[in-house]
């Protein structure tokens, strides 16, 4: 695996990993046999920053999210989070995925507020709709919570959806490509509100994603899985300003970085020799 520096943030100062996937194996179970998926993953993910992960169609990705939510468990290896090894599903996990499956029977508002009737049974309405709200707005929605998911565009389901996942604060966002269905500018735009969220209230994130300037523009790293069984074949540190905007994505160092991440996803098709 060619690994760059630590990840280092904060002046210098490195960060407590809360996300640790060390030495992961697994194979599904198939009709015609076991069908080995990952077999050498190895992801360490700081508190509070923001992981993208990148491999070939198949590879692997979506098995790893499902083993940090805890959905499943490898056959070999450990994931750890938060200093405690994952052994089953976790309330503070929140996850967002390519379709929002908001609820068409409920508002905005009401899906909104949903993680929160099952996480904080005991916080009163008053509270979860002011917090639900402060999103609403934070995401550009407000006006829109007492409208049904279906009045609704994509890309403003999928603003709610985001809204949703994050609404009781949960430890990790994991995110499946989120953004996949949408239309190149509606993408954009939900990458800025993205990181406006971050910086609004900090949150460690695993996006899986099929798109190269996303990872770089929205990930602090970018992890390249091999092909399948997926193994962590490159790491790249994103040093770029937190407080970035579209514009860097048409600038020198990103397109460095995009030109070595083509590479890299080339050697994981098989497409190329690997080089260092
Ligand atoms: N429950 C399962 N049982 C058997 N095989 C499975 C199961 N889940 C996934 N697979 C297979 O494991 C491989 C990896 O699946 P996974 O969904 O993790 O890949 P992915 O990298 O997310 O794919 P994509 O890029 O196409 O979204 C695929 O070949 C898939 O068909």
């Amino acid at each position: 695996m060619s690994r760059g520096p630590f990840l280092l943030l904060n002046e210098g100062r490195a960060i407590e990993n809360l996300i640790e996937i060390k030495g992961v194996k697994h194979a599904y179970s198939t009709k015609a046999g076991p069908l080995p998926v990952l077999d050498g993953l190895e992801v360490a993910v700081p508190e509070g920053t923001f992981c993208a992960v990148v491999g070939p169609s198949g590879c692997g990705k979506s098995t790893l999210t499902r083993l940090v939510a805890g959905l499943m468990k490898p056959d070999e290896g450990e994931v750890w989070l938060h200093g405690e090894r994952v052994r089953g599903p976790r309330k503070t996990v929140g996850m967002a995925f390519q379709n929002p499956v908001l609820l068409e029977w409920r508002t905005i508002l009401e899906n909104v507020i949903l993680p929160l009737e099952i996480v904080a049974p005991t916080m009163s309405r008053a509270k979860r709709v002011e917090r639900a709200m402060e999103l609403l707005e934070m995401v550009g929605l407000k006006g829109f919570e007492n409208k049904r998911p279906s009045e609704l565009s994509g890309g403003m389901r999928q603003r709610a959806s985001l809204c949703r996942s994050i609404v009781h604060k949960p430890e990790v966002l994991i995110m499946d490509e989120p953004f996949g269905a949408l239309d190149a500018f509606t993408r954009e735009d939900l990458w800025q509100t993205m990181r406006e969220l971050r910086a609004a209230e900090p949150f460690t994130a695993v996006l899986i994603t099929h798109d190269l300037r996303e990872s770089v523009f929205l990930g602090d790293q970018v992890i390249v899985l091999s092909g399948r069984p997926a193994r962590t074949q490159y790491v790249m540190n994103v040093d770029l300003p937190a407080d970035r905007t579209l514009d860097v994505l048409y600038e020198k160092p990103v397109a460095d970085m995009l030109s070595v991440l083509r590479q890299q996803i080339k050697i994981a098709q098989g497409r190329d020799e690997e080089v260092h």
